[in-house]
């Protein structure tokens, strides 16, 4: 039998979180499907992505540096691809955002478009003349929930986020001949994405996952990867389904948006560990932090 030649991943902001599990996940893989191409904007962090990849690095997986805010990056980084041929492109480069709209300057919001979205559009650009010159290829964008459905305080991630889901819509329908898109929307997933956002906004929690959801989500996207004919979204987190569903049941979006009243602000108990934080964004008196797996 042929031996199948091992796809080339490139995944954006390797550095830690879904970017650094997913590199080591896919460069780890037993039959060796995937030369993994981990990138991230500041190589000085590296530390934790060599440790974590173990005997593939230098192997299945190499590391680049990618800034997927700037164009001389993206094209730098193609430049050191052998034959620029990328099989699969893995958008997960992204930065959070929390806190009343009237705190948050414009020059703040654009900078979180920059990256969750035109980092996104950047890195398409990019792979997609050689993936259809090759009519194939695989581009996962990692979105979120909150591309499908905004949460409070969250208004401009989840902006940049509904903009990443309505680029992938319209591009799909384009590269259907060889479903090239699809999207990943997890949320909530126990990484550094929370720490950073206390960090930045000095918040101290944000809700976290229980490990069985972190395998189940990671499984998620290596299942998307691998499949065949993938579907064009995966919510990781099953419990948004039905939510989601709402939002076009009622094309008024009264019956969305008055269920995610109640359940924010009536269901307190049923939901009190997201409500405790999603309350605390505004009286900033988190009590816990959750601490990242
Ligand atoms: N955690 C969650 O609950 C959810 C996360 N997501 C999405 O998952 C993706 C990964 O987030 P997660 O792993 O959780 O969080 P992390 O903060 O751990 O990872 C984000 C990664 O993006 C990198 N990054 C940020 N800006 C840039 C840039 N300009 N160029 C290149 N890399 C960049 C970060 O690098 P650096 O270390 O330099 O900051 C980091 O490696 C994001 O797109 C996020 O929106 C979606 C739903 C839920
Ligand atoms: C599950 C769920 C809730 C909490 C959701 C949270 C906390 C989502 C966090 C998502 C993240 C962090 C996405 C990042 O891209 C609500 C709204 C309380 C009520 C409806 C069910």
């Amino acid at each position: 039998m042929a031996t199948l030649v091992p796809r080339t991943v490139l995944i954006t902001g390797c550095s830690s979180g879904i970017g650094l599990a997913v590199a080591v996940r896919l460069a780890q893989d037993p039959q060796q499907r995937f030369h993994v191409i981990a990138t991230m904007r500041d190589l000085r962090k590296k530390e934790k992505l060599e440790e974590a990849a173990g005997p593939a690095l230098g192997k299945t997986l190499s590391i680049q540096r990618l800034d997927v805010c700037s164009d001389s990056s993206v094209a730098e980084c193609m430049e050191n691809i052998p034959g620029g041929r990328v099989d699969v492109l893995v958008n997960n480069a992204g930065v959070g955002h929390v806190g009343p709209v009237e705190s948050i300057s414009v020059e703040e919001m654009k900078r979180i478009f920059e990256t969750n979205f035109f980092g996104v559009v950047r890195m398409i650009k990019a792979v997609l003349p050689d993936m259809k010159r090759r009519q194939s290829g695989h581009i996962v964008v990692i979105s979120s929930v909150m591309g499908l459905q905004g949460i409070v305080f969250n208004d401009v991630y989840a902006a940049s986020k509904f903009a990443v889901e309505g680029f992938c819509e319209s591009l799909a329908v384009q590269l259907l001949q060889f479903n090239v898109v699809s999207m990943v929307e997890p949320g909530p997933v126990n990484t550094d994405f929370e720490l950073k956002l206390m960090e930045e906004v000095s918040r101290s929690e944000f809700p976290g996952t229980d490990p069985a959801t972190v395998r189940y989500f990671k499984d998620a996207i290596v299942n998307v990867i691998r499949a065949r004919r993938p579907a064009f979204r995966t919510q990781t987190n099953s419990l948004y389904t039905p939510l989601v569903a709402l939002k076009y049941a009622d094309p008024s979006g009264d019956l969305s948006v008055r269920t995610y009243y109640r359940l924010l602000f009536n269901y307190g108990t049923l939901f009190h560990l997201s409500m405790a934080a999603l309350r605390c964004l505004t009286c900033g008196c988190f009590r816990r932090r959750v601490t990242p797996l």
